[in-house]
């Protein structure tokens, strides 16, 4: 047990806690994982919401840098204490210098296996602690005590699997207004959709503005995701055409189950010169910020064009957003998708409009090239009887062949290894090398065929 003495409450407020914590924070966000600010220096801290979870525990949310939409915002739950014991000693933060919490040890309380199991009793009941609200299905039946345990790995959010039963994913990076990973997974639960984890409870705060914080999901136990399987069968030699096309299957039957759960988007007759201009826009910024994009800007935006001249052929509707192998589990013979969050990197109201489901099909597309290339530098030809099969496999589920929009999937895939550049350089500079071989390539017209 911890050695807990937060300040009294007159004594803690944002100003004061942020007067503790800056230095602190300036120095260990940057080396978080999901912090999605790696490319520039972080200048300017807020502390936007401070509440107590339990004596010793605190919940934050802090917004560095800029403001109005794009503001950065992260979710922290923190541990104060005297000291900490040994096994905590890689959660510590810092010993803050000065303000309330001069001389405390502040640390990561989601590493702290008695913080993460309050923050499940939390769950567990619905109601309220000041800002915060809890709520839940109380349908399924969450028991109290199951063990916590911290989920390893590439993430850009944390998430707490108790008791092999549920895990509990808590957003890093908050935008305000409903995150689209419970909105969409609470939605296809209604429409009966046995292809993805439905929600059991959730979270939000109501200041400084409303805002999803996190969702507890059925843990799929002995599941394995689709990149893990992928890079095995790249190692082994084992086949992976199978696991494709029943991916291409999955797919097809939740963006059936998306198109039944959503209104369709308003009729547009220039859908595809908005989304060329949209498309072009985002190589532009992009371009500005990841300079080695430069030289392929021109060419890559000749496969727009081909957007805006032929228009789209099928209807927009709710999409993942944000489909890689990473958001697939295999549990059993079955494929299962997580994670609707949409790419992180863009704003909530764009993650929630309708688009083309062949995006998803793009996202997909480029996971395979990312792992080839992991496993097979130089050899990007590997990926192409997996991209068969999976629309393929799509196909046999939706009636239709993503292969038949070649331009617009090209454009798609284009655009999603343009947000991949961005997202490497911000967050796994070492990566970036993946989605620029692909982008040399697509500026040539050798993928996407
Ligand atoms: N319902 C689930 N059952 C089993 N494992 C899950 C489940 N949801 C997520 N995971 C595991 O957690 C990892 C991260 O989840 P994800 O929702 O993709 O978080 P992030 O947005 O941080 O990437 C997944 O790659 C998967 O291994
Ligand atoms: O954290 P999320 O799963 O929401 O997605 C983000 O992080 C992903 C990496 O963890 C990133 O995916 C990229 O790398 C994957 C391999 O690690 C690869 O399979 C994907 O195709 C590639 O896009 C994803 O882009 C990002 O949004």
């Amino acid at each position: 047990m911890l050695n807990t003495t937060l300040p009294s409450p007159d004594g803690l407020s944002p100003p004061s806690l942020l007067t503790s914590l800056a230095g602190l924070l300036r120095e260990w966000l940057p080396r978080q994982r999901w912090f999605a600010g790696k490319d520039q220096p972080l200048t300017d801290l807020a502390v936007v919401s401070m509440t107590e979870l339990h004596p010793g525990c605190l919940h934050v949310l802090v917004c560095t840098g800029r403001t109005g939409p794009r503001e950065d915002c992260y979710q922290l739950v923190l541990g104060v204490g005297d000291q900490v014991p040994a096994r905590l000693h890689h959660a510590v933060i810092g010993r803050p210098g000065a303000g309330p919490l001069a001389g405390l040890v502040v640390y990561d309380a989601l590493l702290d296996p008695r913080s993460a199991g309050l923050l499940l009793e939390r769950l567990r009941v619905p109601g309220s602690a000041g800002p915060l609200r809890f709520a839940r299905d109380t349908r399924t039946r969450v028991p109290s005590g199951l063990a916590p345990r911290l989920l390893e790995g590439e993430q850009s959010n944390t998430s707490l699997v108790y008791g092999e039963s549920f895990i509990l994913k808590l957003f890093r990076r908050i935008q305000f207004g409903v995150n689209p990973d419970l909105e969409v997974t609470q939605a296809l639960a209604r429409e009966g959709c046995r292809r993805v984890p439905a929600p059991v409870a959730w979270f939000w705060t109501t200041e400084p503005r409303g805002a999803t914080l996190g969702v507890l999901q059925p843990f799929l136990g002995g599941a394995t995701d689709g990149w893990t399987l992928a890079l095995r069968a790249l190692d082994s030699g084992e086949d992976f055409t199978d696991e494709s096309y029943e991916l291409g299957r999955a797919t097809a039957e939740v963006h059936l189950a998306l198109a039944q759960a959503f209104e369709p988007g308003p009729p547009d007759p220039d859908e595809g010169g908005r989304l060329a201009a949209a498309m072009t826009e985002r190589l532009c910024a992009t371009a500005r910020q990841v300079t080695a994009l430069g030289p392929y800007v021109s060419r890559l935006m000749a496969a727009y064009g081909t957007v805006a001249e032929r228009g789209l052929r099928r209807p927009p509707q709710r999409v993942h957003g944000d489909l890689h192998l990473g958001q697939v589990l295999q549990a059993g013979d079955r494929w299962f998708l997580i994670d609707f969050e949409g790419e992180p990197a863009r704003l909530l109201a764009e993650r929630r409009c309708t688009q083309s489901p062949v995006r998803d099909v793009a996202g997909m597309l480029r996971s395979f090239d990312y792992a080839v290339h992991t496993r097979r530098p130089g050899r990007p030809q590997w990926v192409r009887p997996w991209r068969d099969a999976y629309c393929a496999g799509y196909a046999a589920a939706s009636g239709w062949d993503p292969r038949d929009e070649a331009e617009l999937l090209r454009a798609y895939e284009t655009d999603r290894a343009v947000y991949e550049a961005l997202y490497e350089a911000r967050h796994r500079p070492e990566w970036l090398p993946v989605p620029m071989a692909a982008i040399a390539r697509l500026a040539e017209g050798a993928e996407g065929r």
